[in-house]
């Protein structure tokens, strides 16, 4: 199979070193395109990929495409590539916030039946860690969609949902590694101002985090019934949840995850 993917920006390149790294594909098997020719060219030669000077030279030679670039470009983009899209019908892959099957569909032409997959990964996949949500039309064949698991799969983990699930699946995982990275970077900064190294602060904040993850994954016990077991009666812990209370972090998070839906919606009804 031959994959190109049509913008290698944050996401598509880490998709594209996490996919290389797991030997998930040839490296030269990957294509690709975007609109910084110089740029594209070292992105090409430092990872072995493919290079393509157009979207059009891309589209003529994959299976699969990638749709990598902003939702605002769908719009500009597809209709551009709808004639040769449909002479060579490739399986479809959007990674795009915002961007439903159905519109892109329409992008391409109410009247054809394109095999499209809708897919939600997250920025780690650059290390084999993505949280990836997939979701199919009616087009898509087993082969094809388990070719799009095994794909999400090499970089992380991939799971089918409803496609009317793809908002919140941004709050809590396409979106959240930001959201993980500012928690680690607070911890950090509360030490920084008690006096250690941020650095150093930072390694053992992130590993804190990495532990408790796998322990929620791993224990089978309500992230609460944890929480319960690091409170000693009148210790350090209670404490800080206490301070954490203060400044209603469950809320506060709980808010940043509905913000994050809100933004979504707003993406797609400026799409629609
Ligand atoms: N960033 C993230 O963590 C996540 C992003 N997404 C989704 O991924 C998509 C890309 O986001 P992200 O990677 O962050 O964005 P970036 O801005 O980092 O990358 C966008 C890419 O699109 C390319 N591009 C722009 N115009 C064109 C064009 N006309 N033809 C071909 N390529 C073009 C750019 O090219 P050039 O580099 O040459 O300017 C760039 O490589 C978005 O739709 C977003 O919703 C989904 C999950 C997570
Ligand atoms: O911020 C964004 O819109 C994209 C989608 C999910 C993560 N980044």
């Amino acid at each position: 199979m031959k994959v190109g993917f049509i913008g290698t920006g944050n996401m598509a390149s880490a998709i594209i070193k996490g996919m290389i790294t797991k030997g998930f594909l040839p490296p030269s098997d990957i294509y690709v395109s975007s609109l910084q020719l110089p740029k594209l060219k070292k992105f090409a030669e430092e990872t072995g990929t493919t290079f393509c000077s157009s979207n059009a030279e891309l589209v003529a030679q994959v299976d699969v495409i990638i749709l990598a670039v902003k939702p605002n470009l769908f719009q500009e983009i597809l209709p551009a590539l709808q004639p040769i899209i449909q002479d060579r019908n490739p399986l479809i892959v959007s990674i795009a916030a915002g961007v439903s099957l159905e519109k892109i569909q329409r992008l391409l032409g109410d009247n054809h039946t394109n095999s499209i997959v809708r897919v939600m990964p997250n920025v780690n996949a650059m290390i084999g860690e993505s949280m990836s949500a997939v979701s199919k039309n009616d087009y898509v064949t087993p082969a094809q969609m388990d070719f799009v698991l095994g794909m999400f799969n090499a970089v992380g983990l991939a799971i089918e949902i409803e496609e009317r699930y793809f908002s919140i699946f941004i709050g809590i995982a396409g979106s959240a590694p930001a959201y993980a990275y500012l928690f680690i970077d607070s911890l950090a900064r509360g030490a920084l101002k008690a006096g250690m190294n941020k650095e150093q602060a930072t390694r053992i904040a992130a590993q804190a985090v990495l532990g408790s993850a796998k322990m929620i994954l791993e224990s089978n016990e309500a992230p609460w019934v944890l929480i319960d077991k690091v409170c000693s009666p009148g210790g350090t812990t209670i404490a800080g949840i206490s301070a954490l209370e203060d400044r209603n972090f469950i809320s506060t998070v709980m808010h940043a995850v509905e913000a994050t839906i809100q933004r979504d919606e707003e993406i797609a009804a400026k799409q629609s």
